[in-house]
């Protein structure tokens, strides 16, 4: 019987270890370490096209072919011809079973990303070998594949099917070939408890909750001013809180909603459906009585680009010679929250705050109209206040507020 170059009996398989969510920008990314071969596997959809597309460094032309061929048919094919599913492979450091490990990664990656996978008997790979003496081995080491005289990778199911193969080196024999595939088999059983494991523990009970990661919280706002004020509300929920500042490669939406509310639902649901994951987006501005509610929805747009000196600079402007008392104006926002392919079904709450605005700009904390708007209660501009007491009294502090008491019902629902 050979002696295996780390002692292993030759059905042993090392041991596996998995860093769920391992890119902090990139929620279905996994670092996959199969004794010290080192995998990093992302996965995310995009609308911009279809398709599956695999890319990867480290694993040749063939390999990504064969890893294209395999997973195609585990992804549902009605989903590939609306969006395009990416996946991206980085090989860290290969000492042995490269290809199988690859592809269990890539299975972690996806079960992260909701609604991906079809099948919920997780599928997985493993590489075998034949060696001089004829001992066949399950997960090689980079070594023991240097010597070995056939080598196969393949995938099986939980049911024991097995899916795609892949052959190399001398042919071996049909006995050696069953020996092979039980060997295998065999090797895909223990992989798989490992990964359920690992899965189990650090992964399952967030998901079945309903919310893929109840740490943090996507906003899909490009607005570093809202993105500060959402954080620190969030904060103190013990949530973290990522926006669009942290996908850049996301595409624009564009705000042709005719209402707070439909911008709202639509910067939401596209990023949802992008991204997989429930995304809380908010609409806001500002609107002045002695402007007949404008600007309205198109606060961000008032002076043309989205510049806050222009808006409140034409503000000034158009208010030149407007008495104070007549000077009124509310803060209005509205945050739709939404579930990634339930675009209908968005949570949606509001919240105003009434203020004047004033001749000259005062403070300079918060941002966009903060300056100008004045709160008689607080006899301060919203620039003047700090940015826990803005989270007092704001407008989007009063809609977080309704959101607060309902969100994670509706979330788990
Ligand atoms: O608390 C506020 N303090 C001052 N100004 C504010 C506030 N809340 C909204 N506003 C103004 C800024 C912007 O001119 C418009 C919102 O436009 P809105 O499209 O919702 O936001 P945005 O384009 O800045 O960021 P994004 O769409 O990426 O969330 O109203
Ligand atoms: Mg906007």
């Amino acid at each position: 019987m050979m002696v295996r170059t780390d002692n292993r009996a030759v059905n042993d398989v090392r041991p596996l270890q998995v860093q769920w969510r391992y890119l902090t920008q990139q929620p279905a990314s996994v670092l996959w370490q199969r004794g010290i071969t080192k995998i990093m596997v992302a996965a995310y959809w995009q609308t911009k096209a279809a398709g599956l597309v695999v890319t990867g460094t480290g694993l040749t032309a063939g390999q990504i072919d064969w890893l294209q061929a395999a997973l195609l048919p585990l992804v549902s094919a009605e989903a590939l011809t609306q969006q395009q599913l990416v996946v991206t492979i980085t090989t860290l450091e290969n000492d042995g079973g490269q290809l199988a490990e690859a592809f269990n990664a890539t299975i972690g990656a996806l079960q992260l990303l909701p609604d991906t996978l079809l099948d919920q008997q997780v599928p997985c790979a493993v590489s075998v070998g034949v060696m001089a003496d004829q001992t066949t081995l399950v997960d090689l080491t980079l070594a023991e594949e240097e010597i070995a005289i056939s080598q196969m990778t393949m995938v099986a199911t939980a049911q024991e099917q097995v899916g795609a193969l892949t052959l190399s080196g001398q042919p071996v024999d049909s006995s050696l070939f069953n020996e092979l595939i039980l060997r295998a088999s065999q090797g895909c059983t223990r992989t798989t408890a490992q990964f359920q494991a690992s899965f189990q523990q650090a992964v399952q009970p967030v998901m079945a909750a309903g919310i893929p990661d109840v740490g943090t919280i996507v906003i899909a706002t490009k607005n570093p001013g809202k993105a500060r004020e959402f954080e620190a509300v969030f904060a103190k929920a013990g949530l973290k809180v990522k926006t669009l500042l942290d996908y850049p490669e996301l595409p624009e939406i564009d705000e042709t909603g005719q209402t707070f509310e439909a911008n709202a639902r639509l910067k939401a649901d596209q990023i949802a459906a992008i991204l997989k994951l429930p995304v809380l987006a908010d609409d806001s501005g500002l609107m002045v009585d002695a402007l007949d509610g404008r600007p309205g929805i198109y606060s961000a747009r008032f002076a043309g680009d989205h510049n806050d000196a222009g808006n409140n600079a034409k503000l000034l402007f158009e208010l030149t010679g407007v008495p104070t008392e007549k000077r009124t104006a509310t803060f209005h926002s509205t945050l739709a929250f939404a579930k990634p392919d339930r675009p209908n079904e968005d949570l949606v709450v509001e919240g105003n705050v009434a203020g004047r605005i004033l001749g000259i700009p005062r403070g300079d904390n918060g941002f966009g109209y903060d300056p100008l708007f004045y709160v008689p209660e607080l006899d301060a501009s919203m620039a003047e206040l700090s940015l826990a007491q803005k989270n007092q009294v704001s407008h989007r502090a009063r809609a977080i507020a309704n959101l607060e008491p309902v969100w994670r019902d509706w979330l788990a629902d």
